[in-house]
């Protein structure tokens, strides 16, 4: 296959282009920006150096899709709803990476990332690509809208009990953190050194973008859960997401080693999910640089609460990997494939 990227001068973009580099059925056709054409990817981004020569192109919709099968869109939210749908009608595939199709109601949308909504018949058309949870429909889809980074942590971790419908509906609470890169390459103030070294903040309490998207893939798993309370820190790392999640379980007579038995049950067979044993907790730095998401448990019989952490790198796992694994999984092949790789670790 032939990839385009668009938004490749972000750190997703970025990202795209160093796990697209070694994946062995897909070649980087062209590399696209609004704002830096003509000069080459690696005078951003030195690092590529010797490995990636690409000049950057414009953004042409018609010109690209003459050239490539599918085209990854790592833009920021509001751009996507209007190149998505040219190119999708242009008939190649299209892997979107902002938020701009997660969201099935149009105005849910707009009052939450406070943008023009795409309009709903492509809308109806994207496939969410949690690719754990959605195979069936990503294999047969031409238009995934892949996950926010905070969902992709938070659902994972969530699914099997939700999905059995053993949580109280009213009572899950996320308390999630992430690495800084999830702001993304631009510099700001919330993300200068100065205010994010040896800081936690909490930021877009009870207003994150990611809560409508949480409720709303909850809701289509056990229509009865359809509200949380998500919050969200920044901590002074660069790369990775931990979501903390509790919630009151129905059933009295569970135990953490019946929950586990569930977890590995239903996570058997999806390889880049890896529940710890034993009442062991994951730590960010485990799945630092790989599409991994590392889940632990622990039930407490005294309070009736679950805590499950769930971790995982946000521009692998949480944006660039789990787009490739969709793209995988659309080509037919093992969605493993170029992603399959021991964490960087210490
Ligand atoms: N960072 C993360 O951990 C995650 C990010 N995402 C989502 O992925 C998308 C990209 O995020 P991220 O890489 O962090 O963002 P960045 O800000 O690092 O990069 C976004 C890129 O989009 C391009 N861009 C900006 N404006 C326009 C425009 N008007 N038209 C076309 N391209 C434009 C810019 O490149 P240029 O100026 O060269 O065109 C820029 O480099 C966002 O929607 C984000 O929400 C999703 C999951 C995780
Ligand atoms: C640390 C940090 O700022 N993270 C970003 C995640 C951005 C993102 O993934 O948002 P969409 O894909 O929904 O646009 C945030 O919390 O908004």
């Amino acid at each position: 296959m032939k990839a385009a990227i668009i938004g490749v001068t972000g750190y997703s973009g970025i990202e795209l282009v160093r796990l697209l580099d070694q994946h062995p059925y897909v070649t980087i056709q062209s590399v696209h920006s609004s704002s830096q054409v003509g000069i080459l990817l690696s005078e951003s981004y030195p690092h590529l150096v010797d490995h990636i020569t690409f000049d950057l192109d414009e953004i042409n919709t018609a010109n690209i899709a003459k050239e490539v099968d599918v085209v990854f869109l790592a833009t920021p939210s509001g751009i996507a709803s209007k190149l998505a749908v040219e190119l999708h009608d242009l008939h190649v595939k299209v892997i979107d990476l902002s938020g701009d199709f997660r969201l099935q109601d149009p105005d849910t949308y707009e009052t939450w990332y406070k943008k023009t909504p795409a309009s709903t018949t492509y809308l109806e058309k994207a496939v969410y690509g949690l690719s754990e949870w959605n195979k069936e429909n990503i294999a047969t889809s031409d238009f995934i809208s892949n996950p926010g980074c905070y969902p992709t942590a938070t659902l994972l971790g969530l699914a099997p009990l939700v999905r059995e419908g053993l949580i109280e509906e009213s009572s899950i609470i996320i308390d999630a953190k992430s690495g800084v890169s999830g702001a993304g390459r631009n510099a700001s103030l919330s993300t200068h050194y100065a205010e994010i070294n040896e800081n936690l903040k909490i930021y877009k309490v009870n207003q994150h973008q990611h809560i409508p998207e949480i409720e709303q893939v909850l809701s289509s798993w056990n229509e009865k859960v359809n509200t949380i309370t998500f919050s969200t820190h920044l901590i002074p790392m660069t790369r990775g997401i931990m979501a903390t999640i509790y919630a009151n379980v129905k059933a009295p007579d569970l135990t953490t080693e019946k929950i586990l038995d569930l977890y590995n049950q239903c996570y058997e067979d999806k390889p880049f999910v890896r529940i710890r044993q034993n009442g062991e907790f994951p730590s960010t730095k485990e799945v630092y640089g790989s599409n991994y998401c590392d889940i632990g448990l622990t039930y407490d019989e005294r309070t009736g609460r679950i805590t499950i952490v769930s971790v995982i790198d946000n521009l692998v796992k949480g944006a660039a990997g789990q787009a490739i694994q969709n793209l995988n999984i659309m080509m037919g092949i093992d969605e493993r494939t170029g992603l399959h790789r021991i964490p960087v670790f210490p």
